[in-house]
């Protein structure tokens, strides 16, 4: 029997509390709501706030965090439709397991762990061993992904004809770039690299990041830090060595690193102790309850009467309520933005709704430490395995697109009974939309039989499961034509005359924590000096 299962989409789900909520409220005719928000003498509607961030996930909690460190007199509101913060990063426990139902980990770059050690979280920021493999199944055999270029030559990751044509492609002796056309990335890589290059390293890579299906997916919107080399240099070789140094040039001029910010080595990855909601919580304790409403989620923006900001229409748990604000930040996912401008601004409303979220399940069980196989990955001392997790080509005739090793990723923070381990199967995504019909059961069943074809001795019997949770909208694509429509959508919004509505989260960002907060507080400046703006205008009024 299942520990615990939840099926939920990431999209909200209102609860009961706030049906009755909704099926109790009278609306409020706008001149009985003017009546509600702060009234100047002059008779006309205050903006109640200067910034409201909608959705308490990473974009929008750090958003909201970074503007208040820097600017403290800003009235900020953040407003979240579940009853809890965190948005897509969901870890529970419950009889001796903490798991992660959503993201497992983020690649520890300097914002995330900023913001971490400015809201008190230094002491909590845990780090994986630095050498944690990634493995990919190939020809039945799981071989640890390349960590740098010499282990890519010698290794037997790619054959001597695919390391070849690979090695010739990056110095630019391949196709030239077609012109005025947006590569796919399976199209960019094997163009680049060869056939061999992208099925055995790149299209595995696009599952473990996106769960998504390579020929879709843009080369500049998914894997813009790679594709931009190409025509910085010449050729990928040229561009890295051109990147590399204006890597260098930029670190040089931010001068020294923060010396609160842990050490980050080689091909390591971050969580918190007690898990990845560590950090939204921080956040949201540091930002406190009179600033992050749970439960209120939004209906409706509108342009304010006054012309100077915005109406928010929400559901609360003590009814309907509207409140006003000069600017607003809408994290939600770019299918609720749709919605909730769509009487405001049609032309952005249907441009966000072109944006694509697959299903994907997430489902950890948990062995016997000696269920597993030692051959493929190393053993621990005691049974079990090692390294990050693995990863299955849709060629490999798997159909789980992958498996986190969870009770070795951070060994320090124990997330599972004595005697047992514990892995994270995430199955679905853009070329299995099937995830979502199927039973709890049946997922189970799916990843077990094939974790008896990979990792586990045969005639392993079926895991204890810690969690099932499917997610019904999972992870936006950046599919060819993303940056296009969201160039749309924002221009949609300036031709409705929206100044001040910006759009964030991670369809505009970038799908990893570490982007989504890095954006946060770039949009934290961009708003400060938005609100700086319209307060210049008001007093020069
Ligand atoms: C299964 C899975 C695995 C992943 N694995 C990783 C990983 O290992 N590493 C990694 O870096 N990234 C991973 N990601 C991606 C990462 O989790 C997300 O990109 C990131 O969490 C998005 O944060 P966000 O704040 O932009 O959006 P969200 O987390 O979606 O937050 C948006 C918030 O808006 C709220 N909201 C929605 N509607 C309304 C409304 N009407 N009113 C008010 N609020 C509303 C939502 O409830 C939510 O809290 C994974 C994602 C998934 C789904
Ligand atoms: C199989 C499904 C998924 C797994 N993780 C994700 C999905 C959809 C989501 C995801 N994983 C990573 C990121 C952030 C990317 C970043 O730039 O920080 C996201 C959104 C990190 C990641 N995970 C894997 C790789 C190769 C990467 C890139 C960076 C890194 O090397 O750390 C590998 C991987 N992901 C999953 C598994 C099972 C797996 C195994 C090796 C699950």
């Amino acid at each position: 029997m299942p520990t615990t299962t939840t099926r939920a989409s990431s999209s909200f789900a209102p609860s009961p509390r706030s049906f009755r909520a909704v099926r109790a409220v009278t609306r409020h005719a706008p001149s009985a709501r003017a009546s509600r928000l702060n009234v100047r003498a002059s008779g006309s509607a205050d903006a109640a706030y200067d910034a409201v961030v909608i959705g308490a996930g990473v974009s929008g909690l750090s958003t909201a965090f970074t503007l208040g460190r820097k600017s403290p007199g800003t009235r900020t509101l953040v407003t979240e439709a579940r009853d809890r913060v965190g948005g897509n990063i969901t870890t529970r426990s419950e009889n001796g397991y903490v798991w992660e139902e959503g993201p497992n980990s983020y690649q520890p770059g300097d914002a995330i762990l900023t913001v971490a050690c400015d809201a008190g979280m230094r002491d909590d920021i845990l780090l994986a061993d630095p050498n944690s493999d990634r493995y990919v199944l190939w020809d039945g055999e799981l071989r640890a992904l390349p960590k740098d270029i010499p282990t890519a030559v010698l290794g037997t990751f790619l054959t001597w004809p695919g390391k070849i044509r690979a090695g010739l492609g990056a110095i630019g002796i391949r196709p030239p770039p077609p012109e005025g056309k947006e590569e796919s990335v399976k199209e960019f890589v094997s163009r680049n690299l060869g056939v061999e290059a992208f099925e055995r390293l790149i299209e595995p890579f696009c599952s473990g990041v996106y769960a998504g299906d390579p020929a879709m997916l843009s080369s500049v919107a998914a894997t813009g830090r790679v594709q931009r080399l190409e025509p910085l240099g010449g050729s990928l070789v040229a561009g890295a060595l051109k990147a590399q140094k204006e890597a260098y040039d930029a670190m040089k001029a931010r001068g020294p690193r923060d010396p609160r910010l842990p050490k980050v080595e080689g091909q390591t990855v971050g969580s918190f102790r007690g898990g990845l909601k560590t950090f939204p919580e921080g956040l949201a304790r540091a930002l406190g309850p009179e600033v992050v409403k749970l439960e209120w989620k939004v209906t409706q923006i509108t342009k304010n009467a006054d012309g100077d900001g915005f109406d928010i229409a929400y559901d609360t748990p003590e009814g309907a309520k509207t409140i006003t604000s000069h600017s607003v930040v809408m994290t939600a996912p770019a299918y609720v933005t749709s919605k909730v401008v769509e009487a405001m601004a049609p032309a952005a409303s249907a441009a966000l709704d072109k944006f694509y979220y697959p299903p994907v399940a997430s489902v950890t069980v948990s062995y016997p430490k000696d269920a597993f196989r030692l051959d493929g990955t190393s053993a621990l001392p005691e049974g079990g395995l090692t390294g990050f997790g693995q990863l299955h080509p849709r060629s490999q005739g798997i159909r789980t697109l992958g498996t986190i090793y969870s009770s070795s990723l951070f060994k320090d923070d124990k997330r599972q009974p004595d005697g047992e381990f514990m892995i994270l199967n995430y199955i679905g995504g853009a070329r299995d939309t099937a995830v979502k019909d199927m039973t709890d059961e049946a997922l189970v069943t799916a990843i077990h039989e094939d974790a008896l074809k990979t990792i586990l001795k045969p005639g392993t019997p079926p895991p204890k499961v810690v969690g099932v949770k499917v997610w019904e909208k999972a992870i936006p694509q950046f599919n060819v034509g993303h940056l296009d429509v969201l160039a749309d959508a924002k221009r949609g919004l300036k031709e409705a005359g929206c100044d001040g509505l910006f759009l964030g989260g991670n369809y505009t960002a970038g799908v990893a924590l570490g982007r989504c907060v890095e954006f946060g507080v770039e949009q934290a400046a961009e708003l400060e000096t938005y609100i700086a703006s319209v307060k210049a205008k008001e007093l020069a009024r």
